[in-house]
């Protein structure tokens, strides 16, 4: 993928008044304007250093999720369902020179991935949203493709969130904003929650549900566990909390979800969730699968999207 661009050419940054007509990625920012050069930090990319509109502008689906080595995965998966010409070797890490997040693109697939928990996916769709503005996509889908924990149903079901909730089961997600507490609505696109249900039926042998999807800001205590290194709460404690997250909706948790749908939500992203669940929580606490179930469940996210993005692409809607 080319586009170093040489130091003395001038920002990239597009012009809005030309975005008429289409869905394009909204940075509720005044200051961006102001900037002469806008460097994403995290992602080794800049307005000044690369062609963003030439690398970036063709991608309609971004697919994030925590793992590097997941995410390089899906997106060979891809290039061979989409079945793209250039060679597997041609998918280089884009973000080579950080080793904070990995990026590759396929066709108009772009994925990357975002660690563990809010504050990381949070830096990275900080600079990502800005890099799909900067590069002037437009009718973009992005979807989270992770693991979790079930609650009351069994290890392996692929559940699909209609909304994020956080600790408390509520639909929001509060970013503290100086010393104030900023409350933004963490919903997510109901059809495009459907849309994927309604293709997952078509995966013979596909376990997959809609639910609310309940983020931590912890694996350990934040989730109920009991074999964390601190744990001050029964085990009583722990099955009345779940039970109750049970009885208000919530299907898995996880550690991302808020924050993914309050920033995408606000930018004018289609987003949605799909996390694999490696375990029922009801039942135990630790992950106990094998490598190879494991990476198995893992895959399962992936073979939906791939379907999903292949019908969205008109490419073909049967099953892989
Ligand atoms: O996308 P992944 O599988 O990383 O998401 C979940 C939530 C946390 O990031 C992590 C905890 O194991 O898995
Ligand atoms: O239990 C789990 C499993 C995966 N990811 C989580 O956040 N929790």
């Amino acid at each position: 993928m080319a586009s170093i661009l040489p130091a003395s050419n001038r920002s990239m940054r597009p012009d809005r008044n030309t975005y008429d007509g289409k869905r394009f990625v909204h940075v509720k920012n005044p200051y961006l304007d102001t900037m002469d050069e806008d460097i994403l930090y995290h992602l080794d990319l800049g307005t000044k250093t690369h062609n963003l509109p030439e690398m970036f502008g063709d991608v309609k689906f971004v697919c994030v999720g925590g793992s590097p080595n997941r995410m390089r995965a899906f997106a060979l998966f891809m290039h061979k369902e989409l079945g793209l010409v250039e060679g597997e070797e041609d998918i280089k890490d884009i973000c080579a020179g950080t080793d904070r997040y990995c990026m590759f693109k396929t066709g108009p697939v772009l994925s990357i991935s975002h660690g563990m928990g809010v504050p990381s996916i949070s830096i990275m769709l900080h600079e990502l949203i800005k890099l799909l503005h900067h590069a002037r996509c437009c009718d973009v889908t992005i979807i989270r493709i992770g693991t979790s924990g079930g609650i009351g149903i069994a290890p392996g079901s692929v559940v699909i969130t209609d909304t994020a909730v956080d600790s408390f089961f509520k639909p929001q997600f509060e970013q503290v904003i100086l010393d104030n507490v900023v409350t933004r609505s963490t919903e997510l696109d109901k059809e495009l929650a459907e849309e994927l249900f309604n293709c997952s039926k078509k995966i013979p042998n596909f376990p997959a549900l809609i639910g609310h999807t309940m983020c931590t800001y912890d694996f350990y205590e934040g989730q109920g566990r009991l074999d964390g290194a601190l744990c001050s709460f029964s085990r009583e404690k722990k099955l009345d909390y779940l039970k109750r997250a049970y009885e208000a909706g919530v299907r898995n948790i996880e550690m991302e979800s808020t924050v993914f749908a309050a920033m995408c939500g606000l930018c004018g992203l289609k987003a949605a969730v799909v996390c694999v669940t490696l375990l029922d929580r009801l039942d135990c606490d630790q992950i106990t699968l094998s490598h190879d179930v494991l990476m198995e469940y893992q895959r399962r996210p992936q073979l939906l999207i791939s379907n999903f993005i292949k019908k969205k692409l008109g490419l073909c809607d049967q099953i892989s």
